[in-house]
């Protein structure tokens, strides 16, 4: 059985007041909820502090991150590489987010890149594919969903996938409050995990696959109710612990 997960992408949002606001209200909502894993991306800055107060609270929430760079070290400005991301305790990396893709020019070669790179650091990537508006209006929804897959499979093998999770996000669906319909989500889910299976069965039947775009406490048990929807990423949903938490809630229960 996959076990979902939902995690929350915080995006350019916080201050530490919120982090410590956010950790202490979802703590305190999703005490005694069993049976999904829950994780948190704040902004690399607070990575810190987020992970002195999950510790201090021995908080069983995950901690992640937003972005990774493919240097280890050395002249390379800015850039944050998978060790840094470890020693504050951030487990869950996502990569390939549409809004890296849009504008920070990311392709997907560069995106596999960074999937390589953290599972060298035995980090788990959280690969973000998705098609835009004009895509999904021209029927391309699964061949870009497929190439942006292949990007990874093509060079790393199909068994790469094993211990990662991808999320599905429409770009049209990102922050619009125009969500993809549970039966549409299944359905590309379904796709996406076939294209999966034809290389592997196996690891096609184990990786989890996140929906992500304009979840809400109200739709969330519907994408959860669905086969092969096993967990969400959230936007602005996650910066409120209580709807974040109403989101985990219905994860466990439709998955119990
Ligand atoms: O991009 C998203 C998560 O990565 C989704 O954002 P929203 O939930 O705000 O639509």
């Amino acid at each position: 059985m996959r076990r979902p997960l939902v995690m929350g992408n915080w995006k350019l949002n916080g201050s530490k007041a919120m982090v410590a606001d956010l950790i202490k209200g979802l703590d305190a909502q999703l005490a005694g909820v069993e049976g999904v894993d829950v994780a948190i991306a704040p902004p690399v800055m607070y990575l810190d502090l987020a992970e002195q107060l999950l510790g201090k609270a021995e908080s069983k929430i995950l901690l992640g991150s937003q972005n990774v760079d493919v240097n280890a070290s050395g002249a390379f400005t800015g850039d944050i590489s998978p060790e840094m991301l470890k020693d504050f305790g951030a487990t869950h990396i996502i990569i390939g987010h549409s809004e890296r893709r849009d504008y920070h020019a990311e392709s997907d070669e560069y995106v596999a890149k960074k999937f390589a790179f953290l599972k060298e650091h035995g980090l788990v990537p959280v690969l973000c594919i998705g098609e835009s508006e004009a895509q999904n209006e021209a029927g391309e929804t699964v061949a870009v969903c497929a190439r942006q897959l292949d990007a990874v499979i093509n060079t790393q093998g199909v068994e790469a996938l094993n211990g990662a999770v991808i999320a599905y996000e429409p770009i049209w669906a990102i922050g619009t409050g125009k969500a993809a319909t549970a039966e549409d989500a299944q359905r590309i889910h379904a796709e996406i995990r076939a294209h999966i299976a034809a290389k592997s069965e196996e690891v096609a039947k184990n990786v989890v696959i996140q929906y992500g775009g304009s979840v809400k406490p109200e739709n969330a048990e519907a994408y959860f109710a669905q086969p092969d929807i096993d967990g969400a990423l959230v936007g602005g949903a996650a910066l409120n612990a209580e709807s974040f938490a109403a989101i985990a809630k219905a994860a466990a229960a439709a998955k119990a």
